[in-house]
């Protein structure tokens, strides 16, 4: 069964832009240069241990937790210092072998997944704090450090890294994917966060984009190769360390959720306080649809309505002040069951239970995949989209519960597929919709998930025929052989 909703997004985008979505699943194929030579030595190059053709490494190596199909690299291999990554790297681009960076997995848009086979690198053996300059606000990690593994590590110092995607994912994984999360409205995303990364590069050589020890607020040195790399999901080169900004833990938090009658109010009263100028740490949006999966899983009781969570950050000197600014506006707008979460037992388990929305919105479909759509505007178009988004989401009849980090413009929907085809195909119809309106807004397909296969076609349509040429431009420059990661970002 066709819906209106798919006839209505045929009419108003091209046949071609339907042609080019469907067009990138894919089939796979092996190089031919992964030979039992080849894995030799890359054997040598890294130790026997190191080197894993079994079936079930592969396959783990070969998909995040997105609903895009597996691809199994050839050979995944375990680098242990950033000596055997440059090795690994000059033995894939001598052979022309694709070699794909794998940090921890929990991407949502297809990054890991060996589209044409090859190696896949994993670094999480190379899990090291290599400094905290506690006085400075900067640490140094090695790339299979783990975000909440740093978090505990830094409690005794009073410093914390805020960027959260929800996930225990890599902080280079994070770099490599440009994460932000619920707490970007007030501390950025990695783009804002981080102040140098060692790079090897496809030849093996090895940078590092501000210089060799470089951890300075700022700089005018020359071309951002820092930022290049931030977002640059493992098609330029390895991350292999990162210094990244450090922040006080906030001496006063304050969490609160709330509800509305509409959308229109709820994602007016997002606008208002961003417009106040109130530094919110967390300004979340979740639907009616979000909220009954929210309870069901994780066993809350909140009014199924359209739902506001927040959260301040701050001196305890002031901060009730700026909560009472936005209990205001809230009220002003028709918010209903304002309720403050104090407590820090009761504002973690709210928190958690936010980042395992993607799990509670499977669960509604059980053994569905989730895919995600990740669009983000300027704050002043929000309430257009999220309201043209809920209504193509009823004409369309399926499940699939909005939400996101409104304070920032960018939110989710998150549509479960299953083995429905009929089904999905309207879910990925909808997606499409929903990106195309937004870019028609000023807008980008992803704030934070990245284009990695998903996306690719989107991204040709954000930026145009010569900003895509460029970016080919700059790939080429990197990565001459076309090995890094290939099929992601640009195809
Ligand atoms: C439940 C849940 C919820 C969320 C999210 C996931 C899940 C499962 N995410 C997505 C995800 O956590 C985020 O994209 C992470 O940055 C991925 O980090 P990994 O270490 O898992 O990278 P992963 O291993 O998945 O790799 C992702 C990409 O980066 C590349 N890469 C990894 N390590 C590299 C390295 N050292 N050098 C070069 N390239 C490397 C890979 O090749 C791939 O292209 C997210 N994200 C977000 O921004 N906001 C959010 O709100 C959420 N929410
Ligand atoms: C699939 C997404 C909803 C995950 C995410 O980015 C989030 O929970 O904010
Ligand atoms: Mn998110």
């Amino acid at each position: 069964m066709i819906s209106r909703c798919f006839f209505r997004y045929l009419k108003q985008t091209s046949l071609a832009d339907y042609v080019a979505f469907r067009s990138f699943s894919r089939s796979q194929q092996t190089p031919a240069a992964v030979t039992s030579s080849f894995i030799d030595s890359l054997r040598t190059a890294v130790g026997d241990n190191n080197v894993s053709t079994s079936d079930a490494i592969r396959e783990q190596h070969g998909h995040d937790e997105s609903h895009h199909e597996v691809y199994k690299p050839d050979v995944v291999v375990f680098a242990e210092s950033v000596e055997q990554v440059s090795k690994v790297a000059k033995l894939c681009n001598e052979k022309k072998v694709p070699l794909i960076p794998f940090g921890s997995g929990t991407g949502l848009e297809g990054g890991v997944n060996a589209l044409s086979g090859g190696v896949t690198l994993d670094v999480t053996k190379m899990n090291q704090i290599v400094e905290v300059n506690a006085e400075d606000f900067d640490c140094t990690v090695q790339p299979g450090v783990m975000r909440i593994a740093l978090n505990s590590y830094l409690r005794d110092t009073g410093l914390w890294f805020p960027i959260d995607p929800g996930a225990d994912a890599s902080i280079c994984g994070m770099c490599a994917t440009s994460a932000s999360g619920t707490n970007a409205v007030r501390y950025g995303t990695m783009r804002e966060n981080v102040l140098n990364l060692q790079v090897v590069l496809p030849d093996g050589r090895v940078i590092h984009t501000a210089g060799k020890g470089k951890r300075c607020r700022k700089t005018s040195a020359g071309y951002n190769l820092t930022n290049l790399f931030v977002g640059s999901e493992g098609t330029l080169g390895i991350i292999t360390q990162a210094t990244i900004k450090l922040y006080g833990l906030p001496e006063k938090t304050i969490a609160a959720v709330c509800h509305f009658k509409t959308v229109q109010e709820a994602v007016d009263t997002v606008v208002q306080i961003m417009q106040s100028g109130i530094t919110m740490a967390k300004l979340e949006f979740l639907d009616d649809k979000a909220i009954e999966a929210f309870n069901k899983f994780s066993k809350y009781n909140m009014p199924v309505a359209q739902s506001l969570f927040l959260e301040f950050h701050g001196p305890a000197l002031g901060l009730e002040d700026q909560f009472n600014t936005v209990k205001d506006l809230i009220e002003l707008n028709g918010g209903l069951g304002l309720q403050m979460a104090t407590d820090e037992d009761e504002r973690k388990r709210l928190w958690k239970a936010r980042h395992e929305m993607l799990w509670a919105c499977t669960a509604l479909i059980p053994g569905s995949k989730p895919y995600s759509t990740d669009i983000c505007v300027p704050i002043s178009h929000l309430p257009e989209v999220i309201i043209k988004t809920k209504q193509w989401i009823d004409e369309a009849k399926v499940l699939a519960p909005v939400l996101g980090h409104v304070g920032d413009g960018n939110f989710h929907v998150i549509l479960p597929m299953t083995l429905d085809t009929g089904q999905n195909e309207i879910m990925k119809a909808l997606a499409l919709q929903i990106a195309l309106l937004a870019m028609d807004l000023n807008g980008t397909c992803t704030g934070e998930h990245g284009i990695g296969m998903g996306k690719c076609h989107l991204l040709e349509k954000e930026i145009g025929p010569v900003g895509i040429q460029v970016l080919k431009d700059v790939k080429k420059c990197f990565d001459p052989n076309g090995i890094m990661n290939p099929g992601k970002i640009i195809s």
